[in-house]
């Protein structure tokens, strides 16, 4: 049989990247995975280029084994794995689970720090070896791809940490892994672990040394990497960081630091497509529940974003003043600009560029005083605002069209219609108008619909609780497409209806301001000869 990782490792440089999003990963779920889902997210990491996939636990119940064995049916280029302790029943499920597939891998643990040997096993240091020994041996009747890892090797003793590694390589274990199982090291310390094992563990050559980091002191990333620099060829990581209490080390980021740093790392890269990393967070952060924050490296929401007006203006001039990677390398449609009031005069210049007002046929100054009035009013303007505020240059005049009076709701359960009514001030008059609807919700909406006569189409809305318990206040976020344009509205209040009607309105007084705007242009295409705007006049 040809073991793609002795491949691999013969490739010069190669780091093989192991990924647990669907074992580790799941330990950090409130709400374990169903094997349908576990299957999803491995096609999507074998696309991913991941070279070993570690499955699940497959003695931990029925429903994974069969996770596992669907999974090792199914994938074709990925090297399917399951976890086992170091007890021959756990070792026979995964390889009843695995034989599925042709090649496949056998990972068994065992801890090797006196507090888990003493405390948790409660067994001596001779016991746990011999245990270990077995396991792998025991492994090998399914398999020539066995992995052993010593958990909690970050708090092992070193001279029983070496032991423990010989004495595994030499029962016959091809990968040896040195979890950090509780995020104790810090770089230079767990790099001195890797270096330690590469001089003194005699038949260290004769396997690929592995390493799995724990993200406790947010270090699991700068001790995977230092770990590659001292020789490692293995990284164990889950996807978005997932992973036991603070998580794992991050797939993406050892993926795109190795990708850009490869060189300085010792000419390491990875068999990782960069360009299908956005794709599967995404997969994952929907199939896990678990949303990506928005700071997280390489794929928050943040991670190219820039809203300040010295970065943006680096940014406009030449992107690699502030970015490192390009979002378009990792499957991401592109960087994002936030206009806020830290925003400076190329930002607002660039929008209007982009919007179609070319430089010249507006007074900048001014309009930038009006926008950073309106900024400190609003938070973040967008590009429809700014254009409104070009046209009108008063926030008076742009004001919002229409403003809630009041509003009233029939719901309930069974037979009854959602119904509404709302009343809303337009300009000097009071309009009023009721409606039904599939909810509470779609029956406001419906009426605000008719009373503004503004046809959207609703394309989110997010509620969300801010703040905590039952003083919370509701949070609306919601957006609009009109005119081939997306338009949001968001609102807080303690009634979460109040704030859903104000979210929209919010919303339709955007798209109203950009109705004027509209309107404006073409009444200026009607005289050609008025070349500049009204407001270049100082
Ligand atoms: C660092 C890590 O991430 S390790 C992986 C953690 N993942 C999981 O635990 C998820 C899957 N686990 C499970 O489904 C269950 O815990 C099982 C099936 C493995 C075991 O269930 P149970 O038999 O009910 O035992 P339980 O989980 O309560 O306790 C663990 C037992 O395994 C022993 N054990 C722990 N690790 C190992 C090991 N690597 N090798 C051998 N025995 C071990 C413990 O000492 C304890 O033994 P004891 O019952 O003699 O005290
Ligand atoms: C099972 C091992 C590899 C583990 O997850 C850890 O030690 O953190
Ligand atoms: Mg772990």
């Amino acid at each position: 049989m040809t073991d793609p990782d002795v491949r691999h490792v013969s490739q010069p440089g190669r780091v093989l990247i192991f990924d647990t999003t669907l074992r580790d990963g799941e330990q950090a779920l409130s709400r374990s995975l169903s094997a349908e889902q576990k299957l999803h997210i491995a096609l999507a990491l074998e696309n991913l280029g991941v070279d070993v996939i570690e499955a699940g636990f497959p003695i931990s119940s029925d429903g994974d084994f069969e996770a596992v064995r669907m999974i090792a049916q199914r994938l074709k280029t990925a090297t399917p794995c399951g976890l086992a302790r170091a007890v021959a029943k756990d070792i026979d499920a995964c390889g009843e689970a695995l034989r599925v597939a042709d090649h496949f891998r056998i990972h068994t643990f065992i801890a090797t720090s006196a507090i888990h040997t003493k405390e948790k096993l409660r067994k001596s240091y001779d016991e746990i070896e011999a245990m270990a020994v077995a396991a792998v041996k025991h492994a090998r009747r399914y398999t020539d791809d066995v992995e052993f890892s010593c958990e909690d090797a970050g708090r092992t003793d070193p001279d029983q940490l070496c032991r423990m590694v010989e004495a595994a390589i030499r029962a016959g274990a091809t990968t040896v892994n040195i979890p950090d199982t509780v995020g104790y090291t810090v770089p230079t310390e767990f790099g001195g672990i890797i270096s330690m094992l590469m001089n003194r563990v005699p038949n260290i050559d004769k396997a690929v040394l592995s390493v799995h980091c724990h993200n406790d002191l947010g270090m699991a990333t700068a001790n995977s990497l230092t770990a590659v620099e001292m020789g490692a060829r293995q990284i164990e990581c889950c996807v978005n960081g997932l992973g036991e209490r603070a998580g794992n080390c991050s797939l993406e980021e050892v993926a795109a630091a190795i990708h850009l740093r490869g060189a300085r790392l010792g000419d390491v890269h990875t068999g990782i497509k960069l360009n299908q990393i956005a794709r599967t967070s995404a997969l994952v952060a929907k199939m896990t529940n678990e949303p990506v924050p928005n700071h997280k490296a390489i794929v928050g929401g943040n991670a190219f974003a820039h809203s300040s007006g010295i970065h943006q203006d680096g940014v406009l001039k030449n992107r690699s003043t502030y970015e490192i990677l390009t979002p378009e390398m990792l499957g991401f449609d592109g960087n994002v600009m936030h206009m806020t009031a830290r925003s400076g005069r190329h930002m607002v210049k660039s929008t209007l560029t982009a919007l179609g007002y070319p430089e010249g046929s507006y007074n900048l100054d001014q309009l930038y005083a009006k926008f950073l009035q309106l900024a400190d009013r609003k938070g973040q303007v967008h590009d429809y605002d700014l254009e409104a505020l070009l046209f009108s240059m008063s926030l008076e005049q742009a004001d919002d069209a229409f403003t809630l009076e009041r509003f009233s709701v029939m719901t309930g359960s069974g037979e009854v219609d959602p119904t509404a009514t709302v009343v809303v001030r337009c300009g000097s008059r009071t309009r009023t108008e009721a409606s039904t609807g599939n909810g509470p919700v779609d029956a406001i909406y419906n009426a605000v619909t008719r009373l503004t006569n503004l046809k959207t189409k609703l394309l989110t809305y997010v509620i969300e609780a801010n703040g905590e318990g039952m003083d919370a206040l509701g949070r609306v976020n919601v957006s609009v497409l009109y005119d081939e344009r997306k338009f949001y509205g968001s609102a807080v209040s303690d009634d979460v209806l109040e704030a859903s009607t104000l979210a929209f309105l919010n919303a339709l007084n955007a798209v109203e301001r950009h109705r004027r705007v509209a309107a404006a242009k073409a009444e200026k295409a009607d005289k050609p000869n008025d070349q500049k705007l009204q407001v270049d006049t100082p």
